[in-house]
């Protein structure tokens, strides 16, 4: 039987981290940031409707998302975030179970969804994987390399399910608040502890 896993955790906890370390044990990835880009790439009716309800001025020179335009409008107003996200999100919903279709019997297939909570998926999974790290090391890592002032770090994080609600639905946590060694070691007691 293919086991199906989510995988889930705060912006900037390490969940492309921890991805990466499951695609090296085995795994196949579906990355919904990855599919969210894909659904409004340049000639895509998701970029259309985007425009549609924002304005030509998200646009780059390219003619692609503007994402650090959307981003500041978004993440300061809950009702547009959720206008750009009754675009994206069934987009990426229906591509991620595609991919998922195509995989094998022995499979291990790892959904990585930044919003599993928030858009209620838990019970869709085998089991879901949470990586965890206090709030304090996001905002850190997100000024330290993504170039954010703690302000819009604390609005990105406002904008997500709490660490106790994604917490509640775990069956595997992952915490990161030590070496990249030490999180690799973790990942793969998880890895050895799944059911298969
Ligand atoms: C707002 C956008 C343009 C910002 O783009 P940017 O390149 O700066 O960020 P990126 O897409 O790499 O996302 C980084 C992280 O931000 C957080 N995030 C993104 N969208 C959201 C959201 N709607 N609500 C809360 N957190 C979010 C997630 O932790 C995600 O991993 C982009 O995130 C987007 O299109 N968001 C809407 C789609 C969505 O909900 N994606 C998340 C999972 S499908
Ligand atoms: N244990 C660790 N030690 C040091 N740096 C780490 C560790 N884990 C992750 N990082 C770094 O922190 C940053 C965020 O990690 P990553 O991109 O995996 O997070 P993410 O949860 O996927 O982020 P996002 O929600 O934005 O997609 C990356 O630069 C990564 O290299």
């Amino acid at each position: 039987m293919t086991l199906r896993l989510g995988l889930t955790g705060g912006i900037a906890s390490g969940k492309s981290t921890v991805s990466r370390i499951f695609a090296e044990l085995g795994a196949i990835i579906i990355d919904s940031d990855v599919l969210a880009r894909e659904v409004v790439a340049p000639g895509t009716e998701g970029l259309a409707e985007v425009v549609a309800a924002f304005g030509p001025e998200i646009l780059t020179e390219d003619g692609e998302m503007d994402r650090a335009k959307v981003g500041a409008i978004v993440f300061a107003d809950p009702d547009k975030r959720k206008v750009l996200e009754q675009v994206i999100h069934p987009r990426v919903f229906l591509r991620a179970l595609e991919i998922d279709q195509a995989a094998g019997e022995h499979d291990v297939v790892i959904n990585d969804i930044p919003l599993l909570v928030e858009t209620n998926q838990a019970d869709r999974f085998d089991a879901v994987v949470v990586v965890d790290v206090p709030t304090e090391l996001q905002v850190e890592r997100m000024v330290r390399d993504r170039g954010m002032t703690p302000d819009e770090a604390s609005a990105r994080i406002a904008a997500q399910a709490s660490r106790e609600q994604r917490l509640a639905v775990a069956t595997y946590v992952i915490e990161n608040t030590g070496t990249l060694e030490e999180l690799r070691e973790r990942v793969r007691q998880v890895w050895d502890q799944l059911p298969r």
